[in-house]
């Protein structure tokens, strides 16, 4: 039976939607206040859920010292108190939920190794989340 571990992380961030596709007034219609020049933050939470059997003798599917170690060191530290729109893969990419969350699993998955990643979700707001699972 394949058990799923799921750990939950947060990090602060600021962004503007905004695409350099459109033109100023179709930002503006597309994003409405999202796209404010000035930018806005987010409390993001993060979910990773790894997957795997339950060592008879740890009684553990990973440890979980090991999956944080990746996400503080790949994630937390990449992420955290930035300006998403600063960074490399938001110079061509809108840093939406749903492009974060992408980024977030391609670095996770890179990087856990021979820990299976089953899933990452992002909650951007109380009101919305997204997630990516590892098909
Ligand atoms: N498909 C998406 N739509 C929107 C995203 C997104 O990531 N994917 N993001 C935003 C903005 O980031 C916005 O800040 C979050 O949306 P919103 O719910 O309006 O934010 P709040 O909950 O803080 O809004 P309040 O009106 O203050 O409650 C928009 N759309
Ligand atoms: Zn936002």
């Amino acid at each position: 039976m394949k058990a799923h571990l799921t750990r939950r992380y947060w990090f602060v961030a600021s962004h503007r939607l905004h695409t350099p596709r459109l033109s100023e007034a179709e930002n503006r219609e597309v994003y409405g206040k999202c796209n404010n020049p000035f930018g806005h933050g987010h409390n993001y939470a993060l979910e990773v859920t790894v997957g795997g059997q339950v060592a008879p003798d740890t009684g553990m599917v990973y440890n979980l010292a090991d999956v944080d170690r990746v996400v503080r060191k790949h994630i937390l530290e990449r992420y955290d108190h930035q300006n998403l729109n600063c960074l490399k893969e938001f110079q061509e990419l809108v840093p939406t939920t749903e492009n974060l969350c992408l980024a977030i699993f391609e670095i996770l998955k890179r990087n856990l190794a021979e820990i299976h990643l089953d899933k990452v979700r992002l909650e951007e707001t109380s009101q919305n989340s997204f997630e990516v699972v590892n098909e």
